[in-house]
């Protein structure tokens, strides 16, 4: 097996979509093996109890420690080499981009813990930090529930990078985000729908003005949607389409 993921959540339901589709199939392959456990494995109270209130007030409750200490304890052999990585989705994280998604599929072994409530009681990742490498995550600026939807982009996005995972690579090669552009427009049969029809150009068989045709559709998009992504292009890349203004 290429990679290893376990999951920590008290919702481990909520990861159900993992054994769909293409992540299915990367298991089935044996290229990705992925195990969700249920939080409250690792408690002993009668209630089950995973949260208590917060140190030095405030609203809502926090995650205790203990639980997730041990549920790590039992997921990391002690002297695995290399050691997994922890991944802790947040909303104080650093962002989630394709560039994270690339390093991790890259990982033996990564274990996901799924926060709720107020987050997890911060000396969890301290002390997790002590034995392997750690990483607050977060998917973008809006606040969610919980860790949970969270694992389930991160799990598409670093499942499509395994090898084998995907039908043909060249859809990797052309994917937006790749050569730093959105993705142009795409259109298939038929030729006209509703009034409206496909670019005359994508139906001439003339594969260097469409490629050219892509290119301008992808930097007027960019443009338009997300200058941010523009003003980091290296130059060349403005020069070639002379729109540098
Ligand atoms: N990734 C990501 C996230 C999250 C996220 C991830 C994990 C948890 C565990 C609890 N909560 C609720 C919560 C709300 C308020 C303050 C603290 N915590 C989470 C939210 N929100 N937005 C993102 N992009």
């Amino acid at each position: 097996t290429r990679m290893r993921v376990d999951v920590v959540s008290i919702f481990p339901e909520y990861l159900a979509p993992l054994d769909l589709s293409l992540i299915g199939r990367a298991r089935a392959s044996g290229v990705l093996d992925l195990a969700v456990h249920d939080l409250r494995t690792w408690t002993h109270d009668v209630h089950r109890t995973v949260d208590d209130t917060p140190y030095g007030g405030g609203p809502g409750m926090v995650m205790r420690p203990e639980p997730w200490g041990e549920a790590l304890d039992a997921l990391v052999p002690v002297g695995e080499e290399p050691p997994p990585r922890l991944v802790v989705p947040s909303p104080a994280g650093v962002p989630f981009r394709q560039a994270l998604a690339h390093e991790w599929a890259a990982e033996r072994h990564l274990i996901f813990a799924c926060g709720r409530y107020e987050g997890i009681d911060q000396r969890v990742l301290e002390h997790a930090a002590t034995r392997m490498p750690v990483t607050e995550v977060s998917l973008g600026d809006y606040v969610l529930f919980g860790g949970e939807v969270a694992v389930l982009v991160i799990m598409e996005a670093v499942t499509r990078l395994l090898p084998g995972v995907l039908g043909n690579a060249d859809s990797l090669a052309e994917e937006s985000h790749a050569h730093g552009l959105l993705e142009a427009p795409v259109y298939t049969k038929p030729p006209g729908w509703r009034g409206h029809d496909v670019p005359e150009i994508l139906r001439s068989g003339d594969h260097g003005r469409i490629a050219r045709w892509r290119r301008d559709e992808a930097l007027v998009r960019t443009a338009r949607r997300r200058p941010d992504m523009l003003a980091v292009l290296p130059a060349t890349e403005l020069d070639k389409r002379d729109i540098a203004a």
